[in-house]
């Protein structure tokens, strides 16, 4: 590696040689790959190497890499202009598509990430109940908003930090700690907290300890809870968002939460995601109520585009029970491949949502998910990644089935996948 590669340059200029933590392969080791384009269901380097990308820019991308209807609408919108701060028909209809999909929500306020769709949901919650504290579960990602660095998923337990530096003590003593798929948990904190506690926030399948679906009953018992105490459940669909059904997780499970987060695929690969709740909550959000939320970039056109156009065609295409499809292909034949060779593996599996995890135990919640063998993990990634299959580069992330992983890909994916087993056993 000559001191003057990419990664050499990056790691002088950006903490980690990267600008967000998951792509520097902390969890993995071995130097990070740097992306020169994108096209269908392969990523290619900046040495030319084709991979099949199982990443799909974290979540985003579930239709491949530039699908043209996108990237048409986005040539024509540049046409017209970046960036108005204004408003716009198109925000509109992107609003009225999204309400129309998502069951339950009234309203919603478009914004530029997924960080910035819980911190404001949990705002409203807050000021629509006049509490300050808010439930989260342990390893469960919400983005890098203070009240969520406690006990976080994601990058966060890769790297071994679940709760940050920097946020204060004050903050901290807001944010309640439950685990994943534990209830009783949840019961215990509201017995200890009565009439304190705003909000739930829950990722509805988790997806940032490694994929976690939720236990039968789980997000059925958080609705009761909530509706019990008073306080708001939010469903953190920044992930399961038009992923897990062609209503996300809340239609997939018909579990109906007060307010919805989405981002990721709600984008189509750009800056974009969104707020949504019910009209008693969402008029409390500025200029209709005192809850302020605002955003010079906010339902920027061109962002706004790519996010329409991307939803337009995943609903004419309808690709969700095809992805259930490629997801039972891989999950069975990842299976058949591991016991193949004699090793035990644990493959949890909502949609097009997956994880490998290198352990004897089912993983249900955080605590079996770290007993995961994170060397073995890594192992088998470095081994893909070599026979040109992309996986996340974490044993606590999920990996994302696309509609342009072609039958043939998949078969590709299994053969890599036995092999690279064999050498991890
Ligand atoms: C469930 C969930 N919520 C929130 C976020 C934060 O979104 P963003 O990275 O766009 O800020 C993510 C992913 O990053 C996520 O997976
Ligand atoms: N599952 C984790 C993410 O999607 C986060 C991506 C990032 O922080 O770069």
């Amino acid at each position: 590696m000559s001191e003057n590669s990419w990664w050499n340059r990056a790691l002088k200029v950006l903490p980690g040689g990267v600008d967000s933590p998951v792509r520097a392969f902390g969890g993995v080791g071995g130097q990070p790959v740097f992306v020169k384009r994108a096209d269908g269901p392969y990523l290619f380097a900046d040495d030319g190497t084709q991979y099949v990308d199982f990443i799909g820019s974290w979540g985003p991308m579930i239709l491949g890499h530039n699908p043209p209807e996108v990237t048409e609408a986005l040539h024509e919108q540049l046409s017209r202009g970046l960036s108005f701060g204004m408003g716009t028909d198109i925000e509109v209809e992107l609003a009225e598509l999204i309400l129309s999909k998502i069951p339950g929500m009234e309203k919603l306020r478009l914004v530029n990430s997924g960080t910035e769709a819980t911190m404001s949901a949990i705002r409203v919650a807050r000021g629509a109940t006049g509490r300050n504290k808010i439930i989260k579960f342990r390893g469960c990602y919400h983005g890098h908003g203070d009240s969520f660095l406690i006990q976080a998923g994601s990058g966060a337990l890769t790297h071994g930090a679940p709760s940050s530096l920097g946020v204060t003590p004050g903050v901290a003593q807001d944010t309640l700690i439950a685990d994943y798929n534990h209830l009783e948990q949840v019961e215990a904190l509201f017995a200890a907290h009565a009439n304190e506690i705003a909000a739930v926030i829950v990722e509805p399948v988790a997806g940032n300890m490694g994929c976690v679906p939720p236990k039968a009953g789980f997000l059925e018992g958080l609705r009761d809870i909530c509706t019990k105490n008073g306080s708001v459940l939010i469903f953190d669909e920044v992930m399961t968002g038009f992923r897990v059904s062609d209503g996300g997780a809340a239609k997939r499970f018909g579990v109906h939460p007060d307010m919805i987060t989405l981002g990721k695929i709600v984008g189509g690969g750009m800056p974009l995601a969104a707020y949504s709740g019910k009209e008693s909550l969402m008029q409390n959000v500025s200029p209709l109520g005192k809850v302020y939320q605002a955003g010079t970039l906010s339902g920027n056109p061109m962002a706004v585009t790519a996010g329409l156009a991307q939803l337009k065609l995943l609903y004419k295409l309808n690709p969700w029970e095809d992805l259930e499809q490629k997801g039972v292909k891989l999950e069975t034949g990842l299976r058949k491949a591991a016991e193949d060779v004699g090793t035990t593996v644990q493959i949890n599996r909502v949609g097009s949502m997956f994880t490998v995890f290198f352990s004897k135990a089912p993983v249900i919640d955080t605590e079996t998910a770290l007993a995961a063998d994170t060397k073995r993990f890594a192992t088998f990634f470095h081994e893909m990644l070599n026979l040109g299959i992309f996986f996340p580069p974490s044993q606590f992330e999920t990996t994302f089935i696309g509609a342009r992983h072609s039958d043939e890909i998949l078969d590709k994916t299994l053969a890599a996948a036995k092999i690279a087993f064999e050498k991890v056993k």
